[in-house]
């Protein structure tokens, strides 16, 4: 069960500097799984998908049908139709703000320097399905990439043992504009994605949350193709002060524990009442909720509780930590924003509990995990587009500042640079 520790004691540090245990295996693991999909293709797809999801798959049943998706809609829950829907556009909403401008700036002699914003061409959407199934992050993908006007959508999650894909990630795909979709998983849909196979054709973007082993596997596929960043094994921390409902502490940090044993959920708070008050609540609320053994194991290897000295001690070791969520169960959370510099989101006050962003709310649920939230942003719309520069020199503009190019080229001892200057200098003159 979680530890309660205080300030200053070795194991904070360990907790704050999170490192995996077995991260060589796993990386190991994941380089072979790589190397053969590059090397054999569907074949290699098909076999870890039999050997991990228990799925027999052929090159013909690998892709989600037409009738697939009809069948999806006939068996989901209609009730649940409605949440999707307003949850997805929830997120478009607050995506299309996101949406950056294509500009040109005229100058009077002529000479127009601009930007051009395009989407990509071809994305691949990175949906996880091993010990849960996540139509939510089917819309935090496919949402902002719909936004950014990216024309080709590929979905892959994994497979249930029957060969599908959960009714409702299908659904929720069909009503994001996703263009096709896949039944595999792990570091061989990754594989697939980044190499290309005869069934899966590559693409230029990998974004989207996973397992360890697709974590890995998107930053070892990283300059074969462009992802979005490192969105591993969920993470939740908390600073509290004695304001908080330790209730509602509880039940956020075992919202984030129970997606995986790698998962994380930490509080650090001056309050030792509250505390002993948040353990004890987490026993009870462990007693009654479902995924034990994942929460059982997240709390004892992953988590902690962590009285410091002061709130300002707390924000300090949030800073450090940078986690994937941070949620400020303050009486005023406002007044400490400022104070914040690493977090993928964060969570305002004792209402805003961390599942109203996961779900619906509208910001990316596709959030840096292990540490680097320090420099990844949240997945959004200009993670889906690139940019041009667009350079429209007049022959005045050239007429006038060419000689200082041409030192320059010359101090680089590049005189092919500076002689393209040159030449048109000359003529000019001669004019
Ligand atoms: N950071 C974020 O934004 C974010 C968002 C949502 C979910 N998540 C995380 O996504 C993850 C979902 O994990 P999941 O496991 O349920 O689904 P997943 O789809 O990420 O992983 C399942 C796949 O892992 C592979 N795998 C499992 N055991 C393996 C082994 N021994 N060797 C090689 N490959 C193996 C299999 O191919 C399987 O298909 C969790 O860690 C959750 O916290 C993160
Ligand atoms: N909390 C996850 C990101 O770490 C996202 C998610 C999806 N469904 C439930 N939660
Ligand atoms: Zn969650």
């Amino acid at each position: 069960m979680i530890r309660i520790l205080k300030s200053g004691q070795t194991e904070v540090e360990k907790v704050l500097n999170k490192v995996y245990e077995d991260q060589a295996v796993y990386e190991q693991r994941v380089s072979e799984i790589l190397k053969e999909v590059r090397e054999r293709g569907d074949e290699a797809v098909l076999e870890y998908t039999a050997r991990f999801d228990k799925a027999r798959l052929t090159p013909e049943t690998l892709r989600v049908s037409e009738e697939e998706i009809e069948e999806a809609y006939r068996v989901i829950d209609k009730d649940v139709l409605p949440a999707l829907q307003k949850a997805r556009d929830n997120i478009a909403a607050y995506h299309e703000k996101q949406l950056q401008k294509c500009w040109f700036d005229p100058e009077e002699d002529g000479t127009v320097l601009g930007q051009l914003v395009r989407p990509l061409e071809r994305v691949g959407i990175y949906v996880p399905g091993g010990t849960a199934s996540y139509p939510s992050s089917v819309l935090m993908n496919a949402v902002p990439a719909k936004v950014a006007g990216v024309k080709e959508i590929v979905m892959v999650a994994p497979p249930t043992a029957g060969g599908r894909i959960d009714p409702y990630s299908i659904v929720a795909a069909a009503e994001a504009g996703v263009t096709e979709i896949y039944k595999v998983g792990g570091a061989q849909a990754v594989a697939a994605l980044a190499y290309g196979t005869r069934t899966i054709r590559k693409v230029d973007l990998i974004t989207g949350p996973g397992n360890i082993y697709v974590t890995l596997a998107k930053k070892m596929v990283y300059g074969q193709v462009n992802i979005d960043m490192l969105a591993g094994p969920s993470e939740i921390l908390i600073i509290a002060d004695a304001s908080a409902d330790p209730t509602y502490v509880a039940a956020d940090l075992l919202s984030q524990a129970e997606h995986d044993v790698l998962a994380s959920a930490v509080l650090v708070t001056p309050s030792e009442k509250l505390a002993h008050a948040v353990k004890a609540e987490i026993e009870r609320q462990v007693s009654y909720l479902s995924r034990k053994e994942i929460l059982t194991a997240s709390l004892r290897d992953y988590s902690a509780i962590i009285v410091t000295d002061s709130l300002a001690e707390a924000i300090e070791m949030a800073n450090t930590y940078a986690p994937e969520h941070l949620e400020l169960a303050v009486e005023k959370p406002f007044d400490i924003l400022g104070k914040i510099k690493n977090a993928g989101a964060v969570f305002m006050g004792h209402y805003t509990a961390e599942p109203v962003g996961d779900y619906y709310a509208g910001p990316n649920h596709v959030l840096p995990t292990g540490g680097t939230a320090r420099f990844y942003s949240p997945l959004n719309v200009d993670t889906f587009m690139k940019k041009m520069s667009i350079i429209a020199y007049s022959r005045d503009r050239l007429g006038k500042v060419g000689q200082d190019i041409v030192k320059l080229a010359k101090v680089e001892g590049l005189d092919a640079h500076a002689n393209s200057i040159q030449v048109r200098l000359d003529k000019l003159a001669k004019k």
